[in-house]
């Protein structure tokens, strides 16, 4: 498939839970995995149980708060949500600068004791090196996402009023686009009344009046929010004035091209993330309690409705958009009023769709979403979902344990083992030239027969998250290991195009 447009961009991602009340003590549920993720294309994450693939769903939806690492979201415009950080980053430039040269002294003096080392200390070191480097490689990309190459600005004072002035016009943006939303569900809401009535019928012309009077001001919004991006279009000629003067500079460049108008997300304030919720949805595994007991299938699905304001209260319209959201998820509009016990696991799981999906999502996680079912029903449940990704134009993260399960509805498929990423092609490449030992053991472990086997081609359990081996962290089940997988971190590598894999021995690498 094409790949164009990046959705989101994770680097490094990182998300540690803390053991008990021991200090240092950590479960490495996710230890540095970096991933794009492009519009319109299902991804698929596959690994056993425990190996860190929900909290990797969940962290980018920013339900967990990421230890480390980026994640970067393109599905919505930098600009309509004016985050704070932008302002911060902006507001203490000269502070982040002096900060930034701090830790960069600091990782320079310790290159300099680690280059003229001995092996031994060079071990011990190691560690502290890296961690060193990434501090002051964050502290740079903090500020040179937001400037670009002005961060070589001899002269911060005209760069942080221009950029300042550019944040404050974002803010009036965001408002206007805030100040717009109610009156064109004002809008809405009187255009279906509207709809109901026939022209001449009782009351349709005061309707038609009232519909009238709030397009004008729907009208009068639109140009308040057009007049605000026309703000922003007239800072930004005069920072592209500022630009041309350091056009020949090849260090300007440099730092330009890191110039990233992503939604830095782990950067966002809770009210932030909020606002980007309807966008990123989670589809949970386990139907059964994933959904409140006590709500009605309308209740579930309207909840959402009215949370992102695409509704303004229970009224007809709303019941519409919810027939209409059940009717897309295979659901009779008889079981409007019914609460959950009353359906199967595969009705459930409807439901559980119907809810994320009523509020047009563009990201989806779906976290063993058919694990729960019946295998015939599964099939239904894909298929919906395949269906529904056609017609929404949607972007799934599809999490599950069962390899067989993703093949069919990703287009890549990603393969995870103790919260690293170990593997990733498409689809049928994974299944046509598996190169990690692991990816070959889950493909072996794939039933063949009616008869279900287990991972018995896997020996031992999966050691802890919380002390994982050294080196590779699957040489103590690996049938390949040698010596050097017992201490070398095996590099992340494009073996072939869009093929990644990490081993110190990949399989099918000469076919
Ligand atoms: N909120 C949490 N607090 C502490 N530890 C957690 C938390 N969530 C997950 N973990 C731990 O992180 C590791 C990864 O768990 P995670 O649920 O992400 O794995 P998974 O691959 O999705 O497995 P499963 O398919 O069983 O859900 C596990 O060791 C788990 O115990």
């Amino acid at each position: 498939m094409e790949r164009n447009n990046v959705l989101l961009k994770i680097t490094d991602l990182r998300q540690y839970f803390p053991v008990g009340k021991k200090k240092g003590l950590y479960v490495k549920a996710n230890d540095g995995i970096s991933l794009n993720i492009y519009e319109g294309e299902t991804v698929g994450l596959v690994g056993e149980s425990g190996c860190g693939k929900s909290t990797f769903g969940r962290t980018l939806l920013q339900l967990y708060r990421q230890t480390d690492g980026k994640t970067m979201y393109y599905g919505a415009s930098r600009d309509e949500l004016a985050p704070e950080y932008i302002e911060k980053t902006i507001r203490h430039l000269p502070h982040g600068l002096h900060e930034m040269a701090a830790l960069e002294k600091k990782r320079d003096e310790m290159q300099k004791v680690y280059d003229a080392a001995d092996e031994q200390k060079r071990l011990h070191m190691h560690n502290d090196l890296t961690a060193a480097k990434k501090a002051a490689n964050d502290a740079y990309l903090n500020i040179v996402n937001v400037i670009g190459g002005f961060i070589t600005a001899k002269d911060l004072g005209p760069v942080m009023k221009i950029f300042s002035e550019r944040h404050d016009r974002c803010c009036d943006l965001h408002k206007a686009i805030e100040k717009r939303a109610p009156v064109k569900l004002n809008y809405d809401e009187e255009a279906f009344k509207l709809s109901k009535l026939k022209a001449g019928e009782r009351g349709y012309d005061s309707r038609k009046g009232k519909l009238d009077k709030l397009a004008e001001k729907v009208a009068a919004h639109d140009k308040l929010v057009e007049a605000a991006r026309a703000e922003i279009a007239k800072v930004d000629a005069r920072i592209d004035a500022m630009r041309a003067k350091y056009a020949a500079d090849p260090e300007f460049q440099k730092h330009e091209a890191l110039l990233d108008n992503g939604i830095d997300l782990a950067r966002l304030t809770y009210p932030e993330v909020r606002t980007l919720r309807c966008q990123m949805q989670y589809i949970f595994q386990d139907p059964y309690s994933s959904l409140n007991p006590r709500m009605t299938v309308a209740n579930i699905i309207g909840e959402g409705l009215l949370a992102h304001k695409y509704c303004k209260k229970a009224n007809e319209r709303m019941h519409e958009e919810i027939l209409q959201t059940m009717e897309d998820c295979g659901l009779a509009p008889y079981f409007l009023h019914r609460y959950p016990h009353q359906f199967s696991g595969g009705q459930r799981q409807r439901i559980g769709i119907a809810r994320s999906l009523a509020v047009h999502p563009k990201f989806v996680v779906c976290d063993e979403a058919v694990s729960a079912l019946d295998v015939s029903i599964q099939s239904q449940i894909i298929n919906l979902l395949q269906d529904l990704k056609e017609q929404q134009h949607l972007t799934y993260l599809f999490i599950t344990h069962d390899l067989s399960v993703v093949k069919y509805i990703s287009d890549r498929i990603g393969v995870m083992y103790l919260g690293n990423l170990v593997e990733l092609a498409d689809s049928q490449e994974i299944f046509d030239h598996p190169m990690h030992p692991y990816t070959e053991a889950l493909l072996e472990s794939i039933p063949t027969t009616e008869e279900k086997r287990d991972l018995a081609v896997l020996e031992g359990d999966i050691p802890s998250p919380v002390n994982p081996p050294k080196g590779c962290k699957f040489h103590t089940r690996c049938k390949y290991c040698t010596e050097i997988c017992t201490h070398v971190v095996p590099d992340w590598e494009e073996v072939t195009p869009n093929h990644f894999v990490a081993c110190h021995h990949k399989l099918h690498t000469n076919e």
